[in-house]
């Protein structure tokens, strides 16, 4: 048995399936399209190892698989916000789902959790061994205390039923296809930059937020999942800015003549936020590599296809 990264003991892999002895990986996407798209799936779709299931994870999910991604959950605080039911049923019930299919079948699962179990963090930089200032009754709750319940479960399981699971939390992470009208801080600022329209930044604006590209992430995500810990363990990148700052950024990038105003927040917005990366670094040999001065043109080129924006205008 190996030692995890919070001193859980990690159990051996579960026999070897026959998906796992086959000579190509084979992918089965779950998606209820609530946020997500099919449209950044259309280069897979026709592909013989690639499948996509229109499912809602709330309902049990009967397939046969070895190693499960659980990362369905409404993730723009607007999103989560809009029914914080549905968001509360998501985190408890599909995950419950997922550990109920990982335990028939014997997968190992993954959990993306994430900084908001931190809440409004009193300790800065984040450990993973600090437990948080979280708001249980706020309109954020239905998040963050359901990241938290399902992290709960992810290790009850592994506890009670020896369910070889991982938890990665996720700090901010952008990065080209995302919804132009998803809601988070870096989609607005580049749509409204590329729109001609006022960036919206939220008050005081000196709240601070570190921005991970999704290339890093899912690198990250695949070394935690094929890695010998269970986490949990932060994934992020530890550049900080203030969301003023992020403005700033977006206008060099975009158009000097960008413009921004100072917008009313929501409750309970955390003032700062940092990933202490060191587990991530030392167990996973995982670092990002993508600063944001690099990324952020990487999204803005993109959203600008979708956006139908010449260069000229
Ligand atoms: N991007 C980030 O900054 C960030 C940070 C921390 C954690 N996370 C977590 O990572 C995961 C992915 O987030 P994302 O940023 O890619 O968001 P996203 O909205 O792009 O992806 C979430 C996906 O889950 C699907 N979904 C939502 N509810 C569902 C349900 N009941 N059944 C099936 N599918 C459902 C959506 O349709 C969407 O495709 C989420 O669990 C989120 O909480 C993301
Ligand atoms: O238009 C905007 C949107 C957001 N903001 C600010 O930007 C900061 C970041 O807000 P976002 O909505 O992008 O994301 P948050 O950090 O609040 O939450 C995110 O955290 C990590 C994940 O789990 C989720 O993807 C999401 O909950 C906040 O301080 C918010 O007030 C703006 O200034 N203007």
């Amino acid at each position: 048995m190996g030692e995890s990264a919070n001193g859980t003991p990690v159990r051996p892999p579960p026999p070897e399936s026959p998906l796992r002895n086959s000579k190509y990986s084979k992918v089965i996407v779950v998606d209820n399209f609530f946020s997500g798209t099919k449209d950044n799936l259309k280069r897979w779709m026709g592909h013989p190892h690639f499948e996509i299931i229109r499912h809602d994870v709330t309902e049990t999910l009967l397939v046969e698989v070895d190693r499960i991604y659980h990362l369905a959950c409404p993730a723009s605080p607007i999103f989560y916000k809009h029914n914080p039911v549905k968001t509360i049923k998501t985190n408890v019930m599909g995950t419950l789902n997922m550990l109920g299919l990982a335990k028939r079948v014997g997968a190992r699962i993954l959990l993306t959790s994430t900084s908001e179990v931190y809440g409004d963090p009193l300790v800065h930089p984040q450990p993973e061994e600090y437990w948080g200032n979280v708001n249980p009754i706020g309109v954020r709750s239905c998040y963050d205390e359901g990241k938290r319940v399902a992290e709960t479960l992810m290790f009850d399981y592994h506890r009670q039923h020896n369910i070889s699971i991982r938890v990665a939390r996720i700090f901010n992470t952008y990065g080209p296809r995302m919804n132009i009208d998803d809601g988070r801080v870096v989609s607005n600022f580049i749509a409204q930059a590329l729109r001609g329209e006022t960036m919206t930044v939220q008050a005081p604006g000196t709240q601070t937020r570190s921005f991970c590209y999704v290339s890093d992430m899912v690198e990250g995500l695949i070394k935690l999942m094929e890695g010998p810990v269970t986490g949990p363990i932060n994934l992020g990148n530890p550049g900080e800015f203030t969301m003023l700052e992020l403005a700033q950024a977006v206008q060099k990038l975009i158009k000097p003549s960008a413009r921004w105003e100072i917008v009313d927040n929501t409750p309970d917005d955390p003032r700062q936020r940092k990933p202490d990366i060191t587990k991530a670094k030392e167990i996973l040999g995982w670092e990002p590599k993508i600063s944001l001065a690099e990324g952020l043109p990487l999204m803005a080129a993109e959203f600008k296809q979708r956006l139908e924006i010449s260069d000229k205008k």
